[in-house]
């Protein structure tokens, strides 16, 4: 089975590092969420991957091979961005063919679909569309080609909530009936939390996390009550973050003592994968001791 691997990607823009050390791999039939605060380098590293930026350090490899200048490996890799790249003078139909003619295959009923389905007027020149628009012609090109791995960088960028809603439902569909791999970089972390399978946060140039959903779910807890119980409870505990209003306390940890009994007051609870993202990047590389 096919697998992008990325290894000691470093970049630099003007002597300011960006990715210091990336290294990860991108397996089949999955959906990744590429998480991180503001600028840390989630469109760096996808367009490192789609061949759109070239680096000096580092490597990707899609089975073995460089997918640099690597028309073979780069016909199986799609990105999606905002960036204006597709020719917006064409009609969105046209722009299909074109796109088809590139790619050596389209799945136009699927595209017809979805273009319904949003009640996109493909007739329409892509400038003209809205902002909203131009990202659903964007979104079905991405979701119609036959690429193997799909970059979906900030997807839902000027969508009303239905058309977002519709776009993860499709989403999902499309994955469930022919699964390949979706990457989506995305600040909207409660809103595809629900697809994905798998997490990669980049803090400070670097993975800092790299993990199954499933296994950060179990991981991630909240516990909550009064602050002296909270604290001797979780003494000698990482703890990600703690808030404290009055005399109670809520901590944040991805490992709870499941030997040490839960005193009676004190609450423990799940955390969801926007609340996660939140206490992991609060502090880059910190870990609070209570
Ligand atoms: N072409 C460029 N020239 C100079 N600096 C750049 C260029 N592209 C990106 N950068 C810088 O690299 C850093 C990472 O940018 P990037 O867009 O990859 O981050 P991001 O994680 O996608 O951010 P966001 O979540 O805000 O979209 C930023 O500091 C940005 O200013």
């Amino acid at each position: 089975m096919s697998t992008i691997t990325i290894s000691g990607v470093q970049k630099k823009y003007h002597q300011k590092p960006v990715l210091k050390d990336v290294n990860l791999a991108i397996q089949p039939n999955q959906i990744y969420g590429l998480l991180g605060r503001n600028g840390v380098g989630k469109s760096t590293l996808m367009r490192i991957i789609a061949n759109r930026t070239r680096i000096k350090v580092g490597t990707v490899t899609l089975d073995g091979e460089s997918v640099f200048e690597n028309e073979r490996a780069q016909n199986r890799i799609y990105l999606m961005s905002t960036a204006k790249l597709l020719p917006q003078e064409e009609k969105v139909f046209k722009l299909f063919k074109l796109i088809k003619t590139m790619y050596g295959d389209f799945d136009e009923a699927y595209a017809e679909h979805l273009a319904e389905a949003f009640e996109l007027d493909t007739h329409s020149k892509l400038r003209k569309l809205s902002t909203g628009y131009q990202t659903i012609a964007n979104l079905i090109i991405a979701l119609c080609l036959p690429c193997d791995f799909i970059f979906l960088d900030e997807p839902v960028l000027g969508l009303d909530a239905n058309h977002r809603e519709l776009f993860y439902q499709e989403l999902a569909e499309t994955f469930s009936s022919k699964p390949r791999t979706f990457v989506i970089a995305t600040h909207l972390i409660e809103e595809v939390s629900g697809l994905l399978n798998h997490v990669f946060v980049i803090a400070d140039g670097k993975v800092s996390l790299d993990e199954d959903v499933e296994v950060l779910q179990q991981r991630g807890r909240q516990i909550s009550g009064p602050a002296a119980l909270v604290q001797d409870y979780l003494q000698g505990v990482p703890v990600l973050h703690t808030t404290r209003l009055g005399g109670m306390m809520t901590a944040y940890c991805l490992q709870t003592p499941l030997e040490r009994p839960l005193p009676a007051g004190v609450s423990l609870d799940g955390m969801n994968l926007q609340r996660l993202f939140i206490e992991v990047t609060r502090k880059p590389g910190g870990r609070d001791e209570i």
